[in-house]
């Protein structure tokens, strides 16, 4: 059974993340995980904090001479901001406290949180809220996609739109319309989106919103290419893998929408526009004519690139803050906290979105190929292509 926790606070001095369940044997390439730790940090948008972290996994078990033992995998990820914040998130008893927080921001989950857990300082709910809890889902993520590789797999992202500007017709979602030039495009945009003059109105945007004291949510793009035919069961239904990957997207703070395939666009249309046809190729392949069902039929992948959506609300930190309510007095008042604040985070949503992509095929991987070693794993695999 493949698994994972994260643990940490924002300001806290890391974060802390155990894994269990990769095989043995699996080669691991550590700099290709603080690759991703770094496309994580990037986008146009990004505030202040990303200046200051510049993330990096240190491995504390489970890796040996470069491969993994079969053990549970601990990593670390350094807060470089904790030199800062060593006082205020002390684990010791102090004589003095710091000054509580206690405007809630409208859609954190300051004010949820604070009732739920009791908290008068709102710090105590930010912390674990905070979305640095996504750099470790990254390295996690990351781990996955270098087992996912031997099978052939691999996993990108792309944002689509950010606010109301984007892309003005439906993309096409077919093999061939994901060739590797688009990734390279992708990679060297700021904003991660292939079209360059796309790139520079969704900048435009962010600097319009940013300008206005506001922020942008926006839309990105998750691709699975390489997946082979059969992970996932319609046998029960937390086995569909589109619910799993509904569960993985939506668990994205700030995610609050996810699109599979074609997505609400296929409510718009009738069956004959929206069923994708099958055909078998002389050399004996299976493929469909066209893809609105997102790589998923009856809740398993059918060969074609997975494609999923998801729309992510705009940060609720505002420069220009909203009204609140003081927990502390329980005044009404006109503006509640800000002090610095993402702008606009859909890019970097866009790599946490690849890292649960990558954890959902792993799990569902496993469950179909499982062994407790990688090449055990590849044994199965080539058993089941060949059949
Ligand atoms: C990568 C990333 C960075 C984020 N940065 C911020 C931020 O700087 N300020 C903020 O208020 N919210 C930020 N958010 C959004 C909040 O974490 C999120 O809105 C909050 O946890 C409440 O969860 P909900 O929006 O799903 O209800 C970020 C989200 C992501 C994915
Ligand atoms: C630290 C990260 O994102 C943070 C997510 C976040 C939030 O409220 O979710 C608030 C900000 O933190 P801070 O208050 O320290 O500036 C972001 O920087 C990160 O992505 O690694």
């Amino acid at each position: 059974m493949f698994r994972f926790l994260t643990a940490g606070e924002s300001h806290g001095p890391c974060l802390t993340i155990i894994v269990e369940g990769l095989p043995a044997g699996l080669e691991i390439d550590r700099e290709a995980i603080d690759r991703d730790l770094r496309r994580r940090q990037g986008g146009y948008g990004r505030g202040g904090r990303m200046k200051i972290e510049r993330d990096s996994v240190r491995f504390l078990s489970g890796i040996r001479h470069g491969r993994t033992l079969g053990s549970p995998v601990t990593m670390q990820i350094e807060n470089r901001d904790w030199v800062n914040w060593q006082q205020a998130m002390s684990p010791e008893p102090l004589e003095e406290l710091p000054e509580p927080v206690t405007r809630v921001r409208p859609g954190h989950a300051d004010f949820t949180g604070a009732m739920k857990y009791g908290h008068r300082d709102v710090r105590n709910v930010i912390e674990r809220a905070s979305s640095r809890e996504t750099a470790a889902r990254v390295a996690v993520g990351s781990l996955c996609r270098q087992l996912l590789q031997p099978f052939g797999i691999s996993i990108h992202s792309h944002v689509l739109a950010i606010a109301d500007v984007g892309y003005e017709e439906p993309r096409p979602l077919t093999r061939d319309a994901y060739p590797p030039s688009l990734w390279e495009q992708v990679e060297a945009s700021p904003m991660r989106c292939a079209d360059p003059a796309l790139t520079e109105r969704m900048i435009a945007r962010i600097l319009e919103a940013k300008r206005a004291g506001d922020t942008c949510g926006g839309v990105f793009e998750v691709v699975a290419l390489g997946v082979p035919i059969g992970l996932g069961s319609y046998s029960q239904w937390d086995r569909r893998l589109s619910a799993r990957l509904g569960l993985a997207m939506l668990s994205i703070p700030s995610a609050k929408a996810v699109e599979i395939g074609a997505g609400l666009e296929a409510a718009r249309r009738t069956g004959s526009q929206v069923h994708d046809v099958l055909r078998h190729g002389a050399d004996g392949s299976w493929y469909h004519v066209t893809n609105n069902a997102g790589g998923i039929e009856g809740g398993i992948t059918n060969g074609e690139p997975l494609v999923v959506r998801v729309a992510l609300k705009p940060i609720p930190s505002l420069a220009h803050p909203l009204p609140a309510v003081d927990l502390a007095s329980g005044e009404n008042i006109d503006q509640t906290r800000y002090e610095r604040s993402d702008v606009c985070v859909v890019p970097a949503g866009g790599v946490v979105g690849e890292a649960m992509m990558a954890i959902v095929l792993t799990e569902a991987l496993l469950e179909k190929y499982g062994g407790d070693s990688l090449e055990e794993m590849l044994r199965h695999f080539q058993a089941s292509q060949s059949a």
